[in-house]
């Protein structure tokens, strides 16, 4: 079908030229990639590059002031903000974005109820329909608290459970409204040891078992040049080098973002 066919040719995320101010500071400049359906893509640059500003341009809380940014060949911006949620962009945040007074499980549902929801009407009144959207969402929730290894914790309110465990219920919430793409900022921040080994292998599953392609931001360099197909540098708003972990670690200028000047010269 020809549908079909214009779908898998096309990126499943296109960035162009996409430029964002804030009064005199450039946070992105001209900043253009594609990301793949089924790719891992990394973000990385020193701290305030950019990544952050281009997430939230993803999640349409930023507005740029030039520049396009295509989800599925559709525009973002034409998009009105309130159909984000049901678009197929999940996200998780630096500072966890979670409901601390709530259980694991009402916190994952919560995320199921972001794409299904069964209208405010039919809810207050019960109709036909709504038992079956909760089961469905119910079944969802305890599935992907599985696929997290949460179960033993499903029903302990989120702000008893320690950090790393928490971050995990956010990527269980993130993806409990069944994404195309999930955004993760900086997921490996504040893990131990442990929780970063298995985080890697938390992110290939995602991608290889649920489907769902990544965009990561990360500065922990080993796990985003381990797990990442492609890899994107920015520096100063501006993308600096684009390529496959191997070329990008080795670019000139990515050396330099990252050393200065000066240890580069010396290196
Ligand atoms: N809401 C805002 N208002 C004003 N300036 C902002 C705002 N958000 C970001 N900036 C500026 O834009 C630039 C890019 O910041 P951004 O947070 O996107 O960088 P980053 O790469 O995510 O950094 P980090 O790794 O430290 O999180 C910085 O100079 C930052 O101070």
């Amino acid at each position: 079908m020809a549908q079909d066919r214009d779908r898998g040719d096309k990126p499943l995320l296109h960035i162009e030229g996409v430029t964002v101010r804030f009064g005199g500071i450039v946070a992105l400049d001209g900043v253009s990639f594609d990301v793949a359906r089924g790719q891992i893509c990394g973000l990385i640059g020193p701290n305030g590059a950019g990544k952050s500003t281009l997430f939230n341009c993803l999640s349409r809380l930023y507005t740029f002031s030039s520049g396009r940014i295509e989800f599925e060949g559709q525009p973002l911006a034409s998009l009105p903000r309130h159909k984000m949620a049901g678009l197929g962009i999940g996200r998780t945040f630096q500072n966890l974005a979670l409901f601390r007074t709530m259980t694991v499980l009402e916190n994952v549902l919560i995320g199921c109820h972001s794409k299904h929801h069964a209208g405010f009407l039919r809810n207050a009144f019960r109709l036909p329909g709504v038992a079956r959207v909760e089961a469905d969402a119910l079944a969802r929730a305890h599935e992907l608290i599985a696929f997290l290894e949460l179960g033993p914790v499903a029903d302990r309110t989120v702000a008893d459970l320690p950090f790393g465990t928490q971050k995990r219920v956010e990527l269980a919430r993130a993806l409990a409204s069944e994404p195309q793409l999930l955004l993760l900022d900086e997921p490996a921040c504040g893990l131990n040891h442990e929780e970063l080994e298995s985080l890697g292998t938390l992110i290939l599953d995602i991608r290889n078992r649920r489907k769902v392609t990544v965009l990561l931001v990360e500065h922990h360099m080993s796990l985003v040049m381990g797990v990442s197909d492609k890899v994107v540098a920015l520096n100063f708003g501006k993308k600096i080098a684009e390529g496959t972990p191997a070329e990008v670690r080795r670019h000139p200028e990515v050396i330099r973002a990252y050393l200065g000047e000066d240890e580069t010269e010396t290196a």
